[in-house]
């Protein structure tokens, strides 16, 4: 469904990626795992389109997104849906209207049909009775979902999603991955998740991805990764550091 093949990019002299590829099937949940400040949200501004790549290529539908004006990319964007790091709602429209935003965009639907829809999407995500309030009224659990009711409402066929559950609490995080689950299963969205929570990764994940070093390190299941001895996935994976911390 997607492919990306030997993406680099380099900002002001320092190498961020150097030479990603991997493939994404249809259906999938493909979490890409990695340290702070590796290059993950940068590579998913690339596979969006939104900032290009030194070199490398990013096909989708037979296409290189790399390539493409913004002209050409504006019809494969409506396939595919982004959940950014802090939400990126618009603060000056209400729940319901930053949820509707992008059917008004795309057209061709009665104002009650929209209406009907926002409705019916904010109650599935335990949003009803927010309809009215500004995304500053929220909490930061509420906002996550704001989002992703944003992202999924147009039916997008891939979804980004870049660090889901920051800032969530344990049981905010669970309740958020159980939501992309569902949205993964019912409505068949491809979905990649840029995360460094192991637990979503367990929660989620059908295939991993653990960018290291500005490569794709390894690719495997939770599973493989739990299980890996290879002391760079132990040590992500069981969150060791060289001297291990031990205040108590
Ligand atoms: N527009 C930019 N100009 C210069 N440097 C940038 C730019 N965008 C990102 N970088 C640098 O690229 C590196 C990777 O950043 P990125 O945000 O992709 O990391 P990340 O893996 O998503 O980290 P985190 O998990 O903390 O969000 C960082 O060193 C960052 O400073």
């Amino acid at each position: 469904m997607l492919k990306v093949v030997n993406i680099k990019k380099t900002f002001n002299g320092t190498v961020v990626l150097d030479g990603v590829n991997f493939e994404v099937l249809e259906g999938d949940r493909f979490m890409i795992i990695g340290r702070s400040g590796g290059g993950k949200s940068v590579l998913l501004r690339i596979i969006l389109g939104l900032i290009k790549p030194d070199s490398g290529e990013v096909w989708y539908k037979g296409q290189n997104i790399v390539t493409l004006s913004e002209r050409k990319l504006a019809p494969l964007r409506r396939d595919m849906g982004m959940v950014f790091q802090n939400g990126a709602l618009f603060d000056f429209m209400t729940v319901e209207e930053n949820v509707a935003f992008a059917l008004r965009e795309k057209g061709g639907m009665s104002e009650k049909e929209i209406k009907k829809e926002v409705s019916e999407l904010l109650e599935r995500l335990l949003l009803k009775g927010q309809e009215k309030k500004m995304p500053s009224e929220l909490s930061g659990g509420m906002r996550k979902r704001v989002a992703v009711a944003r992202a999924v409402i147009a039916k997008p066929k891939i979804i980004f999603f870049d660090e889901p559950t920051a800032g969530l609490d344990p049981i905010a995080s669970s309740e958020l991955n159980a939501l992309i689950c569902s949205l993964n299963k019912e409505f068949n969205v491809t979905t990649v998740i840029v995360t460094h929570d192991m637990e979503a990764v367990r929660q989620l994940g059908i295939t991993v991805a653990m960018l290291y070093n500005g490569k794709i390190y390894r690719i495997g299941t939770p599973q493989e990764f739990e299980a890996s001895k290879d002391p760079v996935i132990r040590n992500f994976v069981h969150g060791i550091i060289e001297s291990e911390v031990r205040c108590n």
